[in-house]
């Protein structure tokens, strides 16, 4: 069966990309499978997982700019998806991008586009193909924002920038959803950097989607122990990684539902779970080939 991507009405949706038992194969090989989900609307969402989990896959299929084998995806109003290799063309300076994007789009806010650009310094009048990368980058996101999309996709937009750069796209990310109400999905590798940005979360491993949802709630469904050498956490709750180094052992735990997260003593501490502790977690126990968190009903079963 092959399903194009559909768009939903805007009525009163609370979502801005959906899908429902999505699936893609290459040739006999599933790179998606049964990917059932909601993105709220204006949210910034962090698409993760491993090399090779079907992140990719996932976004070019609700871009709309790969069919579906399986299930059906939706997103509401306009959709600007940046693939991975942003690309420009090489001969077309910035400024000649701008005036492409203004012709190319019905709905074009130059004023955004342009300032995206001075604000990282890119030159306006040099041919893209003498830009550096991380520079071509941001012509392509400037193209992406100028274009006001109701929902922005970026395949790995961190990858090309420095340190300072990174923090300032997702700075100016977070600025643009502000201002305009817009929602992010974005793939990253460089989950450390996405804790302040991200607001949700949807991670992938081996093209399933293993977890997903509201990132505080899911990082409060979940705590850290670390105490002496031991086979079991200090409290009750699903194992999602224990790590062993000397005489010291370390639990990411899950809690039990409706449980408050339990007070620990003696020679055990514990901390509140960051994104990149979950997401680590989460990594580990399926390369180790552990039984992963199923998705529940709405494939959320982190
Ligand atoms: N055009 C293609 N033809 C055949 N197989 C493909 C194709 N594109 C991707 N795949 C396979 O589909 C699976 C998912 O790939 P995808 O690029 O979506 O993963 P990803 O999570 O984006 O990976 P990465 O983090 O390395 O970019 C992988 O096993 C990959 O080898």
């Amino acid at each position: 069966m092959s399903t194009a991507v559909e768009t939903v009405g805007t009525g009163a949706t609370a979502f801005a990309v959906r899908a429902r038992s999505l699936g893609k194969r290459y040739r006999d090989t599933w790179a998606l499978r049964d990917c059932t989900f909601d993105l709220p609307a204006g949210r910034v969402a962090a698409l993760v997982g491993a090399n090779g989990a079907g992140k990719t896959t996932l976004m070019t299929v609700l871009a709309g700019l790969l069919d579906a084998d399986e299930g059906s995806a939706g997103a509401v109003g306009r959709v600007a998806f940046v693939s991975q290799e942003k690309p420009v063309y090489r001969h077309f300076t910035p400024a000649d991008v701008l005036k492409l994007g203004a012709r190319l789009n019905v709905v074009w806010d130059e004023g955004r586009a342009r300032r995206w650009l001075e604000r990282f310094e890119v030159p306006l009048d040099r041919a893209c193909g003498k830009l550096s990368g991380g520079q071509q980058a941001q012509v392509a996101f400037a193209l992406a924002i100028g274009s006001r999309p109701t929902v922005l996709m970026l395949d790995e937009p961190l990858a090309n920038l420095d340190p300072l750069a990174r923090r300032e796209v997702t700075a100016e990310l977070l600025t643009e959803v502000d201002e305009t109400g817009m929602t992010v999905l974005l793939s990253t590798h460089v989950v450390a950097e996405l804790g302040g940005v991200a607001d949700y979360l949807l991670l992938l491993a081996h093209g399933r989607l293993l977890a997903g949802g509201d990132l505080d709630e899911l990082l409060a469904r979940h705590v850290a122990y670390t105490g002496p050498r031991s086979d079991v956490p200090p409290a009750l709750g699903e194992v999602v990684e224990a790590r062993h180094r000397g005489k010291q052992s370390t639990f990411l735990v899950k809690l039990p539902d409706g449980h408050p997260r339990p007070v620990v003593a003696g020679q055990w501490t514990e901390r509140a779970v960051t994104l990149e502790d979950y997401v680590l977690a989460q990594l580990a126990a399926t390369r180790k080939g552990l039984a992963p968190t199923g998705p529940g009903p709405r494939g959320f079963g982190a």
